[in-house]
């Protein structure tokens, strides 16, 4: 009784201030265009809905292959998203025929150009270890990313693909979509991701190993029945839909609460419960003592709308 008054205490002083505050910022998210975020040329930002990004890979007539290019700005955007108060959710998709036909040969054979101009082996190495770490990062910048990634997979999703996709938070497919981890096929082990992400993000070692051993297609159903993608949509409109209105829920939920989420289920991955449970402690011993925490049980409470959360 004595928490609920606090809370209901807590909550009469600063309500109708971050309503109303929360409102107006709300109103100008909705506003706004993307011109804070840096002008790329290999992808296309877009807000589709209210605090909801759409970053869509953008060579359609190379099949969206990552180029290096592609690849840095992937890093710089996702870094930048992590951090702007605007974004809350972020859909990653491609624009034309493909969602990705994986890494750009090209720029593969530019790679083995550089490295033949370097005489030493020792230094070659160096210059290849360099570049690996910076595809890896890239990648990695979606699951560094504060803000939830929903991947959104359309027909082919090669390689690299299959890279980007598992460090995404949430996958989501049309019934067209196919996948390969082609990287055995092309004399590679895969290292940027999938070894490590695959088998988690389908809890099958089995299956992970026989798909990255062998490189074979697997179509969307299997994709869905092995727990890759968590939905499949008819065909890319409604698969698009779909995702910004899975987006569009999570943008309504306290940003507070969805990026401690977010986070400490990425910690979990790789820690044991117990190193899990220790971090979302730590959070949470700040975090309870939020406004967004305070409104929503309020909310809940009181059967009110649902809070409007000020940017995070
Ligand atoms: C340090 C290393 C880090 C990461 C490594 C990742 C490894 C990988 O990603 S392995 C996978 C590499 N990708 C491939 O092997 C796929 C190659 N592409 C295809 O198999 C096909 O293009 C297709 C996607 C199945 C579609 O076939 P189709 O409809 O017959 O179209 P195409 O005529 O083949 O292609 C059209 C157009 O796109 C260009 N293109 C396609 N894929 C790539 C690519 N990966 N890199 C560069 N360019 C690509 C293709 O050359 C065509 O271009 P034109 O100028 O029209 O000729």
């Amino acid at each position: 009784m004595l928490g609920q008054r606090s809370l209901m205490l807590g909550r009469s002083v600063i309500t109708s201030q971050i309503q109303s505050s929360a409102k107006r910022l709300l109103c100008s998210a909705t506003e706004q265009t993307p011109s804070k975020i840096n002008k790329f040329k290999e992808i296309a930002v877009t807000i589709p809905k209210p605090f909801v990004y759409q970053v869509e890979l953008n060579k359609p007539q190379k099949y969206n292959a990552i180029s290096m290019q592609m690849w840095i700005e992937i890093k710089d955007c996702f870094e930048q998203l992590s951090d702007d108060p605007d974004c809350r959710v972020i859909i990653l998709s491609g624009a034309g025929k493909h969602f990705t036909a994986g890494i750009d040969l090209n720029s593969m054979m530019k790679l083995g150009q550089e490295l033949s101009q370097i005489e030493d082996v020792g230094r070659k190495a160096v210059h290849l270890n360099k570049r690996i770490k910076l595809y890896q990062d890239g990648f990695s910048a979606l699951e560094v990313c504060r803000k939830p990634v929903i991947a959104a997979v359309h027909s082919a999703c090669i390689g690299a693909g299959i890279d980007i996709i598992t460090a995404a938070d949430i996958r989501y497919c049309s019934e067209d979509a196919w996948f390969q981890v082609k990287e055995v096929e092309i004399g590679m082990a895969a290292d940027v991701g999938t070894l490590q992400r695959l088998p988690k993000a389908i809890g099958s070692q089995s299956l992970a190993r026989e798909l990255c051993l062998t490189g074979r297609k697997f179509l969307s159903k299997e994709a869905h029945a092995s727990g890759l993608v968590s939905k499949v949509f008819a065909d890319k409109d409604t698969l698009i839909n779909g995702a910004i209105e899975l987006a569009e829920t999570i943008a309504s939920m306290s940003p507070i609460a969805v990026q401690a989420t977010k986070k400490n289920m990425v910690y979990s991955l790789d820690h044991t419960n117990q190193e899990g449970l220790d971090q979302i402690r730590e959070m949470n011993q700040a975090f309870l003592q939020s406004e967004d925490f305070a409104n929503a049980v309020m909310a809940q409470i009181s059967k009110d709308e649902k809070p409007v959360f000020s940017k995070l």
